[in-house]
Protein backbone atom coordinates (compact mmCIF):
# COMPACT_ATOMS: atom_id res chain seq x y z
CA UNK A 1 0.00 0.00 0.00
CA UNK A 2 1.52 3.60 -0.50
CA UNK A 3 3.48 4.96 2.37
CA UNK A 4 5.29 7.81 3.01
CA UNK A 5 8.36 8.32 5.75
CA UNK A 6 9.24 11.59 6.92
CA UNK A 7 12.65 12.64 8.63
CA UNK A 8 11.33 14.39 12.17
CA UNK A 9 14.54 16.36 13.68
CA UNK A 10 14.64 17.07 17.35
CA UNK A 11 14.03 20.67 18.41
CA UNK A 12 15.13 22.77 21.33
CA UNK A 13 12.60 25.19 22.57
CA UNK A 14 12.65 28.62 24.63
CA UNK A 15 16.35 29.18 24.30
CA UNK A 16 15.96 30.95 27.53
CA UNK A 17 14.09 34.05 27.53
CA UNK A 18 12.03 32.93 25.04
CA UNK A 19 9.46 30.45 26.75
CA UNK A 20 7.43 28.75 24.56
CA UNK A 21 7.91 31.51 21.60
CA UNK A 22 11.71 30.32 20.59
CA UNK A 23 12.26 27.39 18.90
CA UNK A 24 15.80 25.94 17.16
CA UNK A 25 15.16 23.00 14.71
CA UNK A 26 18.60 20.35 15.14
CA UNK A 27 20.58 18.12 12.71
CA UNK A 28 20.73 15.28 15.18
CA UNK A 29 18.63 13.62 16.78
CA UNK A 30 15.86 12.61 14.68
CA UNK A 31 12.46 10.54 14.62
CA UNK A 32 11.48 8.41 11.47
CA UNK A 33 7.48 8.63 10.89
CA UNK A 34 6.13 6.36 8.48
CA UNK A 35 2.31 6.76 7.35
CA UNK A 36 0.73 3.77 5.58
CA UNK A 37 -2.50 3.94 3.76
CA UNK A 38 -3.81 0.34 5.14
CA UNK A 39 -6.79 -1.60 3.65
CA UNK A 40 -10.01 0.03 4.60
CA UNK A 41 -11.65 -3.27 5.48
CA UNK A 42 -9.14 -3.71 8.26
CA UNK A 43 -10.41 -5.10 11.13
CA UNK A 44 -8.36 -2.47 13.79
CA UNK A 45 -11.28 -1.03 15.84
CA UNK A 46 -9.64 2.36 14.96
CA UNK A 47 -8.81 4.34 12.19
CA UNK A 48 -5.26 5.29 13.06
CA UNK A 49 -2.74 2.05 14.09
CA UNK A 50 0.25 2.62 16.10
CA UNK A 51 3.56 1.17 16.44
CA UNK A 52 6.79 2.32 18.19
CA UNK A 53 10.27 1.30 18.02
CA UNK A 54 13.51 2.66 19.40
CA UNK A 55 14.74 4.88 21.97
CA UNK A 56 11.98 4.09 25.01
CA UNK A 57 9.28 3.01 22.67
CA UNK A 58 7.81 1.13 25.34
CA UNK A 59 6.73 4.49 27.18
CA UNK A 60 4.90 5.37 24.71
CA UNK A 61 1.43 5.11 24.22
CA UNK A 62 -0.41 2.98 21.24
CA UNK A 63 -3.67 4.29 21.76
CA UNK A 64 -3.98 6.75 18.98
CA UNK A 65 -5.99 9.30 21.31
CA UNK A 66 -2.97 9.01 23.76
CA UNK A 67 -0.17 9.19 21.49
CA UNK A 68 0.97 12.78 20.05
CA UNK A 69 1.22 11.50 16.55
CA UNK A 70 -2.39 9.87 16.82
CA UNK A 71 -3.92 13.08 17.86
CA UNK A 72 -2.69 14.97 15.41
CA UNK A 73 -3.65 12.30 12.51
CA UNK A 74 -7.48 11.69 13.83
CA UNK A 75 -7.72 15.44 14.03
CA UNK A 76 -6.77 16.31 10.09
CA UNK A 77 -8.72 12.51 8.93
CA UNK A 78 -11.48 14.46 10.79
CA UNK A 79 -11.24 17.40 9.23
CA UNK A 80 -10.37 16.36 5.67
CA UNK A 81 -13.31 13.36 5.54
CA UNK A 82 -10.30 10.38 4.79
CA UNK A 83 -12.09 7.57 4.78
CA UNK A 84 -9.47 5.43 4.82
CA UNK A 85 -7.16 3.65 7.47
CA UNK A 86 -3.46 4.63 8.78
CA UNK A 87 -0.47 2.68 10.21
CA UNK A 88 1.99 5.07 11.83
CA UNK A 89 5.14 3.47 12.60
CA UNK A 90 7.49 5.95 14.89
CA UNK A 91 11.13 4.83 14.55
CA UNK A 92 12.59 7.36 17.83
CA UNK A 93 15.76 8.41 17.82
CA UNK A 94 14.68 11.04 19.68
CA UNK A 95 14.24 9.72 24.07
CA UNK A 96 10.66 10.68 24.91
CA UNK A 97 10.83 13.04 28.16
CA UNK A 98 14.43 14.81 27.04
CA UNK A 99 13.49 18.51 26.31
CA UNK A 100 14.57 17.53 22.61
CA UNK A 101 10.83 17.81 21.30
CA UNK A 102 10.74 13.92 21.48
CA UNK A 103 6.71 14.36 21.59
CA UNK A 104 6.46 17.09 18.97
CA UNK A 105 8.90 15.26 16.86
CA UNK A 106 6.16 12.66 16.50
CA UNK A 107 3.70 15.68 15.75
CA UNK A 108 5.23 17.50 13.56
CA UNK A 109 6.20 13.99 11.23
CA UNK A 110 2.73 13.13 10.92
CA UNK A 111 1.24 16.37 10.06
CA UNK A 112 3.65 16.84 7.30
CA UNK A 113 3.16 12.95 6.33
CA UNK A 114 -0.45 12.87 6.26
CA UNK A 115 -0.43 16.55 4.04
CA UNK A 116 1.89 14.63 1.54
CA UNK A 117 -0.08 11.21 1.54
CA UNK A 118 -3.37 12.50 0.98
CA UNK A 119 -2.50 15.72 -0.91
CA UNK A 120 -4.25 18.10 1.56
CA UNK A 121 -2.04 21.11 -0.04
CA UNK A 122 -1.45 22.74 3.67
CA UNK A 123 0.87 25.34 4.14
CA UNK A 124 3.34 25.61 7.20
CA UNK A 125 1.53 27.44 9.49
CA UNK A 126 -1.77 25.40 9.09
CA UNK A 127 0.66 22.52 9.44
CA UNK A 128 2.36 23.76 12.74
CA UNK A 129 -1.36 24.25 13.89
CA UNK A 130 -2.54 20.65 13.32
CA UNK A 131 0.69 19.29 14.77
CA UNK A 132 0.61 21.58 17.97
CA UNK A 133 -2.75 19.53 18.88
CA UNK A 134 -0.74 16.39 20.05
CA UNK A 135 1.33 18.62 22.11
CA UNK A 136 -1.51 19.11 24.36
CA UNK A 137 -1.50 15.81 24.90
CA UNK A 138 2.12 15.83 26.04
CA UNK A 139 2.59 18.86 28.08
CA UNK A 140 -0.52 19.56 28.71
CA UNK A 141 -0.89 22.72 26.65
CA UNK A 142 -0.68 23.04 22.77
CA UNK A 143 2.55 25.62 22.74
CA UNK A 144 4.15 25.53 19.04
CA UNK A 145 7.50 26.49 19.98
CA UNK A 146 9.07 22.66 19.55
CA UNK A 147 6.50 21.91 16.69
CA UNK A 148 7.18 25.35 14.94
CA UNK A 149 10.67 24.88 14.23
CA UNK A 150 9.85 20.92 13.46
CA UNK A 151 8.26 22.02 10.48
CA UNK A 152 10.17 25.60 8.93
CA UNK A 153 13.78 24.31 10.23
CA UNK A 154 15.78 26.87 11.13
CA UNK A 155 15.11 29.24 14.16
CA UNK A 156 11.20 30.04 14.64
CA UNK A 157 9.48 32.51 17.03
CA UNK A 158 5.66 32.01 17.84
CA UNK A 159 5.13 35.34 17.86
CA UNK A 160 0.85 34.91 18.78
CA UNK A 161 -1.04 31.81 19.64
CA UNK A 162 -4.46 33.44 19.34
CA UNK A 163 -4.14 33.74 16.43
CA UNK A 164 -1.29 31.43 15.24
CA UNK A 165 1.85 33.23 13.78
CA UNK A 166 4.82 32.13 13.42
CA UNK A 167 8.31 33.99 12.23
CA UNK A 168 11.44 32.22 10.92
CA UNK A 169 15.05 33.41 10.46
CA UNK A 170 17.74 30.95 8.61
CA UNK A 171 20.28 30.06 11.50
CA UNK A 172 23.73 28.51 10.75
CA UNK A 173 25.26 27.67 14.23
CA UNK A 174 26.74 24.84 15.58
CA UNK A 175 25.40 23.78 19.05
CA UNK A 176 26.51 20.64 21.77
CA UNK A 177 23.56 18.91 23.41
CA UNK A 178 23.95 16.97 26.20
CA UNK A 179 20.82 14.60 27.74
CA UNK A 180 21.53 13.54 30.78
CA UNK A 181 19.88 10.89 32.10
CA UNK A 182 17.32 12.62 34.49
CA UNK A 183 13.43 12.33 33.98
CA UNK A 184 11.78 15.29 33.43
CA UNK A 185 7.89 15.37 32.11
CA UNK A 186 7.53 18.61 30.63
CA UNK A 187 3.72 19.06 32.15
CA UNK A 188 5.29 18.90 35.81
CA UNK A 189 8.18 21.44 34.51
CA UNK A 190 5.51 24.10 33.62
CA UNK A 191 3.04 23.26 36.81
CA UNK A 192 6.06 24.61 39.01
CA UNK A 193 6.38 28.31 36.66
CA UNK A 194 5.43 31.09 38.35
CA UNK A 195 2.10 32.50 37.03
CA UNK A 196 2.89 36.03 37.62
CA UNK A 197 6.25 38.05 37.31
CA UNK A 198 7.19 41.17 38.56
CA UNK A 199 7.11 44.22 35.76
CA UNK A 200 11.14 44.38 36.44
CA UNK A 201 11.60 40.46 35.13
CA UNK A 202 9.45 41.03 32.28
CA UNK A 203 11.86 44.12 31.54
CA UNK A 204 14.52 42.03 31.90
CA UNK A 205 13.37 38.71 29.85
CA UNK A 206 12.09 41.10 26.78
CA UNK A 207 15.24 42.68 26.70
CA UNK A 208 17.53 40.02 26.67
CA UNK A 209 15.49 37.89 23.84
CA UNK A 210 15.04 41.01 21.84
CA UNK A 211 18.78 41.42 21.69
CA UNK A 212 18.89 37.48 20.86
CA UNK A 213 16.94 38.16 17.73
CA UNK A 214 19.53 41.26 16.69
CA UNK A 215 22.40 39.27 17.35
CA UNK A 216 20.87 36.39 15.12
CA UNK A 217 20.99 39.15 12.19
CA UNK A 218 24.20 39.90 13.15
CA UNK A 219 25.52 36.62 13.87
CA UNK A 220 26.67 37.91 16.53
CA UNK A 221 27.20 34.32 18.75
CA UNK A 222 28.60 35.86 21.20
CA UNK A 223 25.96 38.15 22.20
CA UNK A 224 23.40 35.73 21.13
CA UNK A 225 24.88 33.29 24.18
CA UNK A 226 25.20 36.06 26.40
CA UNK A 227 21.34 36.82 26.19
CA UNK A 228 20.41 33.22 25.91
CA UNK A 229 21.51 33.10 29.65
CA UNK A 230 19.84 36.31 31.01
CA UNK A 231 16.83 34.35 31.31
CA UNK A 232 15.20 35.72 35.40
CA UNK A 233 11.74 33.32 35.26
CA UNK A 234 12.15 29.87 33.78
CA UNK A 235 15.08 28.43 33.35
CA UNK A 236 16.24 29.95 37.44
CA UNK A 237 13.12 27.61 38.37
CA UNK A 238 13.77 24.78 36.35
CA UNK A 239 18.03 24.43 37.08
CA UNK A 240 16.83 22.74 39.94
CA UNK A 241 15.29 19.51 38.32
CA UNK A 242 18.55 19.35 36.65
CA UNK A 243 21.48 18.26 39.01
CA UNK A 244 25.01 18.93 37.30
CA UNK A 245 23.41 21.92 35.49
CA UNK A 246 25.63 24.26 37.93
CA UNK A 247 28.71 22.94 37.32
CA UNK A 248 28.42 22.59 33.67
CA UNK A 249 27.95 26.37 33.61
CA UNK A 250 30.90 26.99 35.26
CA UNK A 251 33.01 24.54 33.71
CA UNK A 252 32.23 25.60 30.23
CA UNK A 253 32.28 29.06 30.47
CA UNK A 254 35.80 29.54 28.27
CA UNK A 255 34.44 27.43 25.73
CA UNK A 256 30.70 28.32 25.03
CA UNK A 257 29.52 31.17 24.28
CA UNK A 258 26.31 30.49 25.91
CA UNK A 259 24.57 27.29 27.71
CA UNK A 260 20.82 26.78 28.47
CA UNK A 261 18.17 24.24 28.81
CA UNK A 262 17.11 22.82 26.65
CA UNK A 263 13.13 23.47 26.53
CA UNK A 264 11.84 21.76 30.17
CA UNK A 265 14.90 19.81 30.01
CA UNK A 266 16.71 17.55 31.42
CA UNK A 267 18.91 18.39 27.82
CA UNK A 268 21.28 21.22 28.17
CA UNK A 269 22.11 23.31 25.33
CA UNK A 270 25.72 25.12 24.49
CA UNK A 271 26.28 27.01 21.87
CA UNK A 272 30.12 26.42 21.12
CA UNK A 273 32.98 29.41 20.37
CA UNK A 274 34.54 27.49 17.67
CA UNK A 275 34.84 23.31 16.28
CA UNK A 276 37.51 22.50 19.23
CA UNK A 277 35.85 24.10 21.72
CA UNK A 278 32.53 21.48 20.41
CA UNK A 279 34.97 18.73 21.48
CA UNK A 280 35.71 20.46 25.05
CA UNK A 281 32.43 21.26 25.84
CA UNK A 282 31.07 17.50 24.90
CA UNK A 283 34.06 16.38 26.81
CA UNK A 284 32.51 17.99 30.17
CA UNK A 285 29.19 17.04 29.43
CA UNK A 286 30.30 13.65 29.61
CA UNK A 287 32.54 13.31 32.79
CA UNK A 288 29.11 15.23 34.29
CA UNK A 289 26.65 13.10 33.29
CA UNK A 290 28.11 10.56 31.13
CA UNK A 291 25.39 10.20 28.81
CA UNK A 292 24.51 11.27 24.85
CA UNK A 293 26.13 14.19 23.70
CA UNK A 294 25.27 15.71 20.05
CA UNK A 295 27.71 17.95 18.33
CA UNK A 296 25.46 18.91 15.90
CA UNK A 297 24.12 21.69 14.18
CA UNK A 298 20.80 24.13 13.58
CA UNK A 299 18.87 22.26 10.58
CA UNK A 300 16.15 21.87 8.39
CA UNK A 301 12.40 20.89 9.13
CA UNK A 302 10.68 17.87 8.87
CA UNK A 303 10.87 16.30 5.44
CA UNK A 304 9.77 13.15 3.12
CA UNK A 305 12.66 10.59 2.73
CA UNK A 306 12.93 8.98 -0.60
CA UNK A 307 13.48 5.44 -1.03
N1 LIG B 1 4.68 9.92 19.83
C1 LIG B 1 5.20 10.23 21.02
N2 LIG B 1 6.52 10.44 21.14
C2 LIG B 1 7.06 10.75 22.34
N3 LIG B 1 6.37 10.86 23.48
C3 LIG B 1 5.04 10.67 23.41
C4 LIG B 1 4.40 10.36 22.18
N4 LIG B 1 3.08 10.26 22.42
C5 LIG B 1 2.89 10.48 23.74
N5 LIG B 1 4.07 10.73 24.35
C6 LIG B 1 4.25 11.01 25.78
O1 LIG B 1 4.74 12.35 25.94
C7 LIG B 1 5.62 12.42 27.07
C8 LIG B 1 6.95 13.01 26.62
O2 LIG B 1 6.72 14.33 26.26
P1 LIG B 1 7.47 15.52 26.98
O3 LIG B 1 6.94 16.77 26.40
O4 LIG B 1 7.41 15.32 28.47
O5 LIG B 1 8.97 15.28 26.52
P2 LIG B 1 9.74 15.80 25.27
O6 LIG B 1 8.82 15.98 24.13
O7 LIG B 1 10.91 14.91 25.05
O8 LIG B 1 10.32 17.14 25.86
P3 LIG B 1 10.18 18.69 25.50
O9 LIG B 1 8.78 18.94 25.02
O10 LIG B 1 10.53 19.39 26.78
O11 LIG B 1 11.21 18.97 24.44
C9 LIG B 1 5.80 11.01 27.56
O12 LIG B 1 4.93 10.83 28.67
C10 LIG B 1 5.33 10.14 26.40
O13 LIG B 1 4.80 8.91 26.79
N1 LIG C 1 8.11 25.80 25.92
C1 LIG C 1 7.93 24.46 26.40
C2 LIG C 1 8.85 23.55 25.63
C3 LIG C 1 8.84 22.14 26.08
O1 LIG C 1 9.77 21.49 25.25
C4 LIG C 1 8.28 24.43 27.89
O2 LIG C 1 9.36 24.95 28.22
O3 LIG C 1 7.50 23.93 28.68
Amino acid sequence: MKEITIYSPATSANLGPGYDIFGLALKEPYDLVTVEIIESSCKCCEKVKISVSGEKAEEIPLDPTQNTAGVVALKMMEDFNIQECIHIKIQKGIKPGSGLGSSSASCSGVAVAVNKLFELNLDDLKLIKYASLGEAVAAGAPHADNVAPGIMGNFTLTTSYEPLEVLNIPLDMDVVVALPNIQVSTKEARKILPQEIPLSKMVNNVGKATGMIHSIYNKDFENLGKYMMGDQVVEPCRATLIQGYDEAKVKVKDFAHGITISGSGPAIIAIPKNKECSSEIAKIFKEIWDCPIYETSVGKGAYEIKK
